[in-house]
């Protein structure tokens, strides 16, 4: 689960929870106007708002998505709404107030309930004005009822927002230690295990968000370890682990850390150096040269090249953003520089036209 599935699902609860109540304050002014509890049939002016606004509410913000309606607000309106229209109705009973008192307050107690049964600040905000009026306007036989009426769903609700705002609490701390794993087998997968230089993978990845930003003039060296055929067949295959570890952390020290270092497979590397022109590549790839060979590590089957390990280089700069060209043509320089003698250097621009 991301940031941005967590923030949809506080998204959904905020609207499930918004039109639940508007829905409940519909259904609650119908009744009230058409099944009223006592014999009175009066249409108050509160009753008539609250019925109205929860039957638009719902379609503007259907059509306005983005234009959150505040619940606490839009709670606290509605509650005042129902306290008034409690006062205004009871002034004209006569007989039964108290029972209509009662069942008005248990009325707008079930509705912040079933909407807000998480949201305690928006459930006090619709009952309590309903609530204090109801105890103001009773003749006292019935104060315990409400008080008691009132009390239990506001500590259900507080008892449920604590435990609710724990699970929260330990739902992000689970999704946050999910998201930090994923990002460490993320990267972990974009590097080569042997050596920790970027694989194919996180040399495309790197590449894809290097050429997005700026287009200064890059280079590419193509790099082969020269006759590692014969270094594994002598040495043996850990020896060849070995010689390949130590000739990346070479690589890895004669750039810069703006610059690119990738293994491509098996004995062959890439590096992309950034913001670099010819003559840099260049003497670049000269110091890389000059470094894997003062590793000196023996390597007494290099052909006539050295008695120690060398790794020939091939050159082409990057043009229009496109690697595979660039990739082609350093491999053709690289292969050039095999064809020398190996140990050896060559730019792409100084090969023969075929
Ligand atoms: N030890 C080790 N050897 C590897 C690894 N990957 C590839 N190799 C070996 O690298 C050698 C590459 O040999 P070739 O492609 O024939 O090239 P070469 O012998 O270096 O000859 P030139 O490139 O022409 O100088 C093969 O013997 C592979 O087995 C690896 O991860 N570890």
């Amino acid at each position: 689960m991301t940031l941005q599935t967590w923030q949809s699902l506080c998204n959904k609860k905020y609207r499930l929870s918004l039109r639940l109540f508007l829905l409940l304050n519909a259904i609650s002014a119908l009744f009230s106007i058409a099944l009223p509890l006592s014999h009175l049939r009066i249409l108050t002016i509160p009753v008539c708002i609250i019925f109205a606004a929860s039957l638009v509410l719902p379609v503007l913000h259907h059509y306005f998505p983005s234009r959150k309606i505040n619940i606490t607000l839009i709670a606290l309106i509605f509650g005042c709404l129902w306290a008034w229209h409690v006062i205004t109705k009871v002034r004209l009973i006569n007989d039964n107030a108290d029972a209509f008192l009662l069942i008005a307050l248990l009325s707008i107690l079930f509705i912040g309930t079933i909407a807000f049964s998480n949201n305690i600040l928006a459930f006090l905000f619709h009952s309590l004005p309903v609530f204090v009026s109801c105890l103001w306007l009773s003749s006292g036989e019935n104060e315990f009822r409400m008080i008691y009426s009132f009390a239990l769903p506001v500590l259900g609700i507080s008892i449920q927002h604590a435990i609710q705002k724990r699970n929260d609490h330990f739902a992000q701390a689970l999704m946050n230690r999910l998201m930090q794993e994923r990002k460490t087998l993320n990267d972990l997968s974009m590097l080569d295990p042997l050596t920790g230089l970027y694989n194919r993978r996180g040399l495309q990845h790197k590449l894809d968000n290097m050429l997005a930003v700026d287009d200064s003039p890059r280079y590419v060296l193509l790099l082969d370890i020269d006759h590692f055929k014969a270094y594994n067949d002598h040495y043996g295959h850990m020896m060849g682990d070995q010689a390949l570890i130590r000739v990346s952390a070479a690589l890895r020290n004669a750039v810069r850390s703006r610059d690119i270092v990738a293994r491509f497979g098996g004995e062959e590397f890439m590096i992309l150096l950034n913001n670099a022109e010819q003559e840099d590549a260049r003497r670049t790839a000269e110091r890389i040269r000059q470094q894997v060979y003062d590793l000196k590590i023996p390597h007494m089957f290099n052909e006539s090249v050295a008695t120690n390990v060398t790794v020939s280089i091939g050159i082409a700069p990057l043009l229009g953003n496109d690697i595979e060209a660039s990739l082609s043509r350093a491999d053709k320089a690289l292969y050039e520089a095999k064809h020398m003698g190996r140990n050896n250097i060559l730019v792409s621009e100084e090969l023969q036209p075929a």
